[in-house]
């Protein structure tokens, strides 16, 4: 498959460069800035959402699906952007949010007008007899998951924010407007497609409260009608590409839903984004808590998907970071004295897994989470209800904000650091979100004296080159020591042996013969080379290559 071999790159064109002063991301932004793009080698751009939106939700909230939001530039602009784009090699993909529509919707506004076509695009329900709301759903954002349906009495479902109104997959329209979205972006030669929340379209039809005891997501999450809706989706639109790159994005999916989803002979998808990895600091399964991620339970599960998607023909995207999530850096790597070597042995740790390697903008030089220290500070939409909720639950202002210190998503928002100057070198503005800690950390420094920008080359490089990475099978290796994440990729006589050291201290490998004497194909630390027993300094990584032929 052709991309396995590629490396995506995800941009938040919010916070990655503003062309105009007005504090926020633009295209044009982006257009000045695609020779730094090209020089990192990536394939594809996963854009955030750039349509037209109230931007309740950053963008996730679309009002026109076929319109570039004015704050971002114009549909001439994105032209510009995907023909540069193309003469630098590099392929776009645009994030479908297809569960559910802005409330400022053309479809939405109709069926609030009265439009009964337009009403059964959405859940619209009564109340139940008693008065109560349609079902006991939670919102995944706070609160009970309906809204009152103007002044009709009756409730629409959100699963997210209360503006944002799930759509009814059941009706064929909707999914017929879902493909004709789809194709109207593939007529301006976009190839790649991220699909939002993709595997919790398949609501039944009739609403019921979730059991006492039973998470209300449990009752539409990975039902087995989705994957009749991304087969149907596929034959409308992106299927009929050869060249289509697609990655659903499942909310708390699991092995089996995921290799369905992506088994080359299912006509599905390339490949699932999952997040249980990134749940291994979440106490007792609750993202609002602050815990030091699980070891353990990271490595558990990093080889589980790892290995299984693996026999059974499935296929991930590998991820530490995104829009959604804090920096990996501080969850999962050192944010002081190792923040070179612990950046570069997270990227070496997944970029040679088997799966299509992200990179969330500003990774690839180690950026970190902001520090604030106010809720002044914050501006998403989910950290503010988190915040309230947790003062609600008894938590003093102190542990409710530390909470969100660790774990909002602004943590990941913030403008793209390009060099040492007061805004970052984001804007000439007032910057949406504020940069923190630009001075010792931005794209001028990295590229002037720098390595996190240049490891990550190169393991962009090795994947093209060799197909172990690429297309080798996954085996978990060295379980027993601990805070070694390691494994082992093979391809006919090819094998691959990927070391990672999780922390600030040296640890211990005994090497199997076979790679005691085996070539390095790259590593973070100069004098690293295979012996009997190695030593991995703190937050080493190292991958060493042996061939029966020799290689
Ligand atoms: O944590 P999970 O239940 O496994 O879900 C994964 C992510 O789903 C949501 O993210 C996406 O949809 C949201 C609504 O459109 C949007 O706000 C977000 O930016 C999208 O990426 C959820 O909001 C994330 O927190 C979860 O990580």
């Amino acid at each position: 498959m052709a991309f396995h071999k590629k490396v995506i790159y995800q941009l938040y064109p919010k916070s990655f460069y503003d062309s105009d002063g007005d504090g926020v991301g633009d295209l044009r932004g982006i257009i000045e800035k695609i020779d730094y793009l090209k020089a990192l080698h990536i394939d594809m751009i996963w854009f955030n959402p750039f349509f037209v939106s109230p931007q309740y939700d950053n963008g996730y909230d679309v009002a026109d699906y076929r319109q570039i939001d004015p704050r971002f530039g114009t549909m001439a602009d994105f032209e510009e952007l995907a023909q540069k784009l193309k003469a630098a090699g590099i392929d776009i993909m645009l994030d479908m949010v297809l569960n559910h529509t802005s409330t400022q919707h053309v479809w939405f506004q109709k069926a609030l007008a009265g439009d009964k076509h337009y009403q059964d695009y959405y859940y619209i329900r009564p109340p139940k007899p008693d008065g109560s709301l349609p079902t006991n759903w939670e919102s995944k954002f706070g609160g009970p998951a309906w809204a009152p349906f103007g002044d009709t009495g009756n409730y629409y479902l959100h699963l997210y924010e209360r503006r944002q109104a799930d759509l009814d997959w059941h009706n064929p329209a909707v999914r017929q407007e879902a493909a004709a979205i789809i194709n109207f972006w593939r007529a301006k030669g976009v190839h790649g497609f991220r699909f939002d929340v993709l595997n919790v379209i398949g609501k039944a039809n009739q609403l019921v409260d979730a059991p006492p005891e039973v998470e209300s997501k449990t009752l539409y999450t990975d039902t087995p009608i989705v994957q009749d809706y991304i087969k149907e989706l596929a034959a409308n639109s992106f299927g009929q590409d050869p060249n289509s790159v697609t990655v659903g994005e499942m909310s708390s999916t699991t092995i089996k839903n995921s290799i369905a989803y992506t088994k080359p002979e299912n006509h599905e998808l390339s490949m699932v984004f999952q997040f249980h990895h990134l749940k291994t600091d979440y106490k007792n399964g609750e993202k609002w808590s602050k815990m030091p991620y699980d070891f353990k339970a990271l490595r558990n599960i990093l080889h589980t998907w790892g290995q299984q998607l693996d026999q059974g023909g499935g296929w991930q995207a590998l991820f530490w970071n995104n829009h959604d999530q804090p920096r990996a850096l501080n969850r999962f790597g050192d944010v002081g004295q190792y923040r070179v070597k612990s950046a570069e042995m997270l990227a070496a740790a997944i970029h040679l897994s088997r799966g299509t390697p992200y990179i969330y903008m500003g990774e690839e030089i180690g950026m970190t989470d902001p520090h604030y220290h106010s809720m002044a500070d914050y501006v998403d939409v989910e950290a503010k209800n988190a915040y309230q909720a947790l003062l609600k639950a008894g938590k003093s202002e102190q542990e409710a904000f530390a909470i969100i210190v660790a774990k909002a998503r602004d943590n990941s928002r913030t403008p793209m650091q390009w060099d040492d100057t007061a805004n970052a070198g984001f804007t000439t503005g007032t910057p949406w979100l504020r940069p923190t800690n630009q001075r010792e950390i931005n794209v001028k420094a990295e590229l002037a004296h720098g390595e996190i920008f240049r490891f990550y080359q190169k393991l962009i490089a090795l994947r093209k080159q060799y197909q172990v990475i690429s297309d080798g099978s996954y085996v978990p290796f060295g379980t027993e020591i601990d805070r070694l994440y390691a494994y082992e990729r093979v391809a006919g006589d090819v094998h691959l042996l990927v070391l990672n050291n999780f922390s600030d201290k040296a640890i211990t490998v005994p090497l199997p013969p076979r790679f005691q004497h085996a070539r390095v194909l790259i590593t973070n630390e100069a004098d690293l080379t295979p012996t009997a027993t190695m030593t991995l300094p703190p937050y080493a990584t190292i991958a060493l290559l042996q061939s029966d032929k020799g290689e």
